[in-house]
C-alpha cells in the first residue's frame, strides 16, 4: 500500500510494500487514490512520494508479470500519467534503489531528490523487457539518446552523484529525507509544473538520433548474443524523438512484443532462481535445509595454494572483509601472488584489505582459522596429503573445504578424523569475478558444515548452489558430454570454428574450442591421463584408438596436447594466436591434423548444420542434467540452471539448460531428438535418453514439480 499523511500543506505518499516496495496492484491503486485525494484537498499544495523502510520502489512487481496482474487497472502507466499531469508539484524523494518502474515514477515526477547513497537505473533488460512505463521516452529527454541507450541496454545502476551530474536528480540531500523532502516541496509550492514535465521536453540533439543508434547497433547486437530485449529497447528509445504520445505508443507496442516473447519469462525465471538457491536443501535429504541448519561464524579463512585459484579466492575473501591466512610452500609463488593481490584490490581500500592478509609457509599458521579452503593442484594424492596436514594442525572445529572441480569429496574426507567438517567449495576462475560457488556435501558432511559453506558464499557475494558428490559434480559432469560431442563433430566434418560459431550464435560467450584454448587444453588432458584414459605419449598400450573401457573416445584433444598446443598460453591450441593477441585464428596445422585423423580412421567428411551442432552439443548436456536430478545430485532443476547461468556462460535469455529443455525445446521434442541421435550413434553413451526424461514424457509432469521450487 501507499500510506497517506499530510505535513501542513504537503501530502506525503509513502509506499509500504516490503521487501523492496514494488508496485503490486494494491500499491498502484493506493498511489492513484492518494494522488486524487491530494488533488482534491485545497489545503494540500504539494506532494512528496517516497518509499518506507529500505528503499524507494525498486520497480514493478515481477511476480505479477507471470500472473497477468501487471496489466490490472490501474496499471503502472496510469499511475505515472496521474503523477505527470498532477496540477500540484510532485517531488520524488529517493533512497535505496529506485529501479525500473520506481525510477520511471521518479522521472514522471516534477522534482527529484536523492540521498547520497541512493542508486537508480532501468534494469528491465535483464528481465527480457523494456522500461515500459515511459522510461524509454523520458530518460532520453533528460540525458540524451546516447546515454539513455547505454543506461537502458546495460541495465546498470548509477549513483546519486552521477544522476545529479546527468541532470536526473535536482538535488542531493543530507540528513533526514522526509524532513528535507517536505521542506523542498514547500519551497516549490505555487510554481507552475508545466515546464517541469519531462514528457513535454524534447530530446537533445534529436537530429543525430539515427546516427547514434546506428553506431550503437553493432555493439549491442554482439553483446546481446541472441537476446532480443537490448535491441528492442534501442528501437523504443529511437522513438523518443517523436511527440510524447506517439513515442509512448511505440514503447507500448514494443513492450507487448517482449512481454509475449519466450525470452521474458525465461529471464524472470533466472531472476527468481538466483534468489531461490538461497533456500537450499540437501539434495537427497530435504529435512536438512536452510531453515534448520545453523552456520558457524566465520571470521578468518585459510587458503592453501597461491596459484590462480588460491589467489582469486583470497582476493574475494579480502574484498568481503574477512581475515585470510594464505599458505604457499613455494616462496617465489607466494611473493608473486601477494603482488598480484595488491594490484587487483582497488587503490582506495588496498592497504586496509592487505592488512587482513597473513602469508604462511608453515601449516601450523593455519591453526586458528575458522575454515580452510584448499586450492592446490587437481590431484587426489596431493589433496589427501594437504587434508591430512590440515586435520593435524587446525583446531577441531575448523571446517576443511576443498576447491576441487570434480574429485571425490568422501575420499578426501576419509583421510581426516573430521569427515563431518569436510565440504567441497568449487569456485570458478577467475574466482574473484565469477559469481558461482558450487558447494558439495559429502556422505558425512554435517548440516552445520553445509550451512557454513552456503553462508560463506553469501558473505563473499557469491551465488551458492548446494549439490551432491559425484565425478565432476553438476557443472563439470554435464560439461563432459558437451565437450565430448563437440570433438566427435570434428571427426565427422566440422572444424573448430564451425562448432564455436554455432554455440556462440546460440548465446554462449565462447564455444568449446575457444574456451579450451583460454583455460588450457592440458587441463582436460592431465585429467584423462590421471584417469588412465590416455598417456603423455598416446593411448595406453593395447588400447584401441577410438574406444576406452567400451565407450567411444576421440583422441584428437590428446593429439593436440602432444604437439605442445596447450592453448593461448603457448600461442597455439585449437587455434593459433599472433604474439600478444587473444584473437583465435583458424590454423591450417590443426585442420590438417583433423583431416589426417579422419582419413586414418575412415571418417567421411560431411557438412554439418549449425542446428545439428547446437543439438549434438547441448542436448546431451541437458540429458546429463536429467540423470543428475534422477540421482538426487541436484535437489531442483533450478539449481542446475543457476550453476549453468553463473558458472558456464549459459545464455540468460534462455533461462538455463533445464528451463530451456522444458519450456523452449519441449521435453517430447528433446526426447525424440536424443532418440534419433542415439540411434545414429549407438556407442555415444551420453546420447541415450535418461530414464527420467523418458518417464516425464510418458507420464507428464513438470521439472518444477520434481523439486521444491514451487514459488516459480
Ligand atoms: C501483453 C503485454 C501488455 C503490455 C502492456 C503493459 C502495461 C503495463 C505496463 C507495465 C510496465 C512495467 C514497466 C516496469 C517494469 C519494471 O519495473 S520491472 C522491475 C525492475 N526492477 C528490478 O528489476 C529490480 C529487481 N530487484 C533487484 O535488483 C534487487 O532485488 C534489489 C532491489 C537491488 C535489492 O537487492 P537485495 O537487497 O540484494 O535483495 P534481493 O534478495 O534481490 O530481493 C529481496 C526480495 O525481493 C524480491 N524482489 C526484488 N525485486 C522485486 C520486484 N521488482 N518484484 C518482485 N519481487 C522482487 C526478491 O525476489 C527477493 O525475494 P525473496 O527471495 O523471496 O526474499
Amino acid at each position: 500500500m501507499a500510506e497517506y499523511s499530510t505535513l501542513g500543506s504537503v501530502a506525503v505518499l509513502q509506499v509500504n510494500n516490503p521487501p523492496v516496495n514494488s508496485f503490486s496492484h494494491h500499491v498502484r491503486q493506493a498511489l492513484v487514490d492518494g494522488l486524487e485525494r491530494a488533488q482534491r484537498d485545497p489545503a494540500v499544495r504539494s506532494i512528496v512520494i517516497m518509499g518506507k523502510g529500505r528503499t524507494f520502489p525498486a520497480g514493478a512487481d515481477i511476480r505479477e508479470f507471470g500472473s497477468g496482474a501487471a496489466v490490472k487497472m490501474p496499471n503502472l502507466l496510469m499511475v505515472l500519467q496521474a503523477v505527470d499531469t498532477c496540477q500540484k508539484p510532485v517531488v520524488s524523494a529517493i533512497h535505496g534503489t529506485a529501479l525500473g518502474g520506481g525510477f520511471e515514477l521518479a522521472l514522471a515526477s516534477h522534482y527529484r531528490l536523492a540521498v547520497p547513497s541512493a542508486r537508480m537505473g532501468l534494469p528491465e533488460v535483464h528481465l527480457g523487457i523494456l522500461p515500459g512505463a515511459g522510461g524509454t521516452q523520458r530518460l532520453p529527454r533528460v540525458v540524451g539518446v546516447k546515454t539513455a541507450i547505454q543506461m537502458i541496454t546495460s541495465g546498470q545502476h548509477i549513483k546519486a552523484q552521477q544522476a545529479l551530474s546527468l541532470g536526473i536528480v535536482d538535488k542531493i540531500v543530507q540528513g533526514d529525507l522526509l524532513k528535507e523532502a517536505v521542506s523542498f516541496a514547500r519551497s516549490v509550492e505555487g510554481r507552475p509544473v508545466e515546464d517541469r514535465r519531462i514528457s513535454q521536453k524534447t530530446v537533445p540533439e534529436a537530429d543525430k538520433v539515427d546516427e547514434v543508434v546506428e553506431a550503437a547497433r553493432k555493439t549491442i547486437l554482439r553483446k546481446a548474443r541472441g537476446a532480443i530485449a537490448p535491441m528492442t529497447c534501442v528501437q523504443a528509445i529511437q522513438a523518443s524523438v517523436l511527440p510524447f504520445e506517439a513515442g509512448m505508443a511505440r514503447e507500448a507496442e514494443l513492450m507487448a512484443f517482449l512481454m509475449t516473447s519466450w525470452q521474458a519469462p525465461a529471464q524472470q525465471y533466472a531472476f527468481f532462481s538466483e534468489r531461490e538457491v538461497r533456500r537450499w536443501s540437501h539434495p537427497r535429504d530435504k529435512r536438512i535445509n536452510f531453515k534448520t541448519a545453523k552456520p558457524r561464524v566465520v571470521k578468518s579463512v585459510g587458503v592453501v595454494g597461491a596459484g590462480t585459484m588460491g589467489m582469486g579466492i583470497t582476493i574475494n575473501l579480502l574484498q568481503a572483509g574477512l581475515k585470510v591466512v594464505m599458505l604457499e610452500v613455494n616462496k617465489k609463488q607466494l611473493d608473486k601472488a601477494v603482488n598480484t593481490i595488491k594490484k587487483t584490490l582497488s587503490q582506495k581500500s588496498a592497504s586496509q584489505k592487505m592488512s587482513q592478509l597473513t602469508t604462511a609457509m608453515d601449516y601450523s599458521q593455519l591453526r586458528d582459522v575458522d575454515i580452510v579452503i584448499e586450492a592446490v593442484f587437481e590431484n587426489m594424492r596431493l589433496k589427501k596429503e594437504v587434508f591430512r596436514k590440515l586435520d593435524a594442525v587446525t583446531k577441531p572445529q575448523t571446517i576443511l573445504a576443498s576447491n576441487t572441480s570434480g574429485l571425490n569429496i568422501d575420499e578426501i574426507a576419509a583421510v581426516t578424523k573430521r569427515p563431518d567438517k569436510v565440504v567441497g567449495t568449487h569456485f570458478f576462475a577467475p574466482a574473484n569475478v565469477m559469481r558461482l560457488l558450487e558447494n558439495i556435501y559429502g556422505r558425512q558432511t554435517s548440516p552445520e558444515t553445509v550451512a557454513t559453506a552456503m553462508q560463506l558464499g553469501v558473505t563473499i557475494g557469491k551465488v551458492g548452489v548446494l549439490v551432491g558428490n559425484c565425478p565432476g559434480f553438476v557443472g563439470n559432469r554435464m560439461l563432459g558430454s558437451y565437450t565430448a560431442e563437440a570433438v566427435f563433430l570434428l571427426e565427422e566434418g566440422a572444424e573448430p570454428q564451425d562448432v564455436d560459431r554455432a554455440i556462440e550464435e546460440f548465446g554462449f560467450p565462447m564455444g568449446p574450442f575457444r574456451m579450451g584454448d583460454l583455460s588450457g587444453t592440458d587441463i582436460g588432458w592431465k585429467g584423462r591421463i590421471a584417469k588412465g584414459l590416455t598417456t603423455e605419449h598416446g593411448p595406453p598400450p593395447a588400447t584401441p584408438a577410438l574406444y576406452r573401457r567400451g565407450n567411444r573416445y576421440c583422441p584428437l584433444p590428446d593429439m593436440l596436447c602432444m604437439k605442445g598446443r596447450l592453448g593461448q598460453k603457448t600461442g597455439a591450441g585449437w587455434y593459433r594466436y599472433e604474439p600478444g593477441s587473444r584473437t583465435a585464428l583458424p590454423d591450417p596445422v590443426v585442420l590438417q591434423m583433423i583431416q589426417d585423423y579422419r582419413q586414418e580412421h575412415g571418417f567421411k567428411k560431411r557438412t554439418i548444420s549449425s542446428q545439428e551442432i547446437v543439438e549434438r552439443c547441448l542436448y546431451p548436456l541437458i540429458n546429463e542434467g536429467f540423470h543428475i536430478l534422477d540421482e538426487g545430485i541436484a535437489a531442483r532443476s533450478l539449481d542446475i540452471d543457476v550453476i549453468y547461468l553463473f558458472g558456464y556462460g549459459w545464455p540468460r535469455h534462455t533461462g538455463g539448460p533445464m528451463y530451456y529443455a522444458e519450456r523452449v525445446i519441449g521435453l517430447e521434442k528433446l526426447l525424440c531428438s536424443l532418440e534419433t541421435y542415439s540411434a545414429r550413434y549407438p556407442d555415444h553413451a551420453h546420447l541415450q535418453p535418461s530414464p527420467l526424461l523418458r518417464n516425464m514424457v510418458a507420464k507428464g509432469g513438470s521439472l518444477a514439480a520434481l523439486g521444491t521450487d514451487s514459488k516459480l
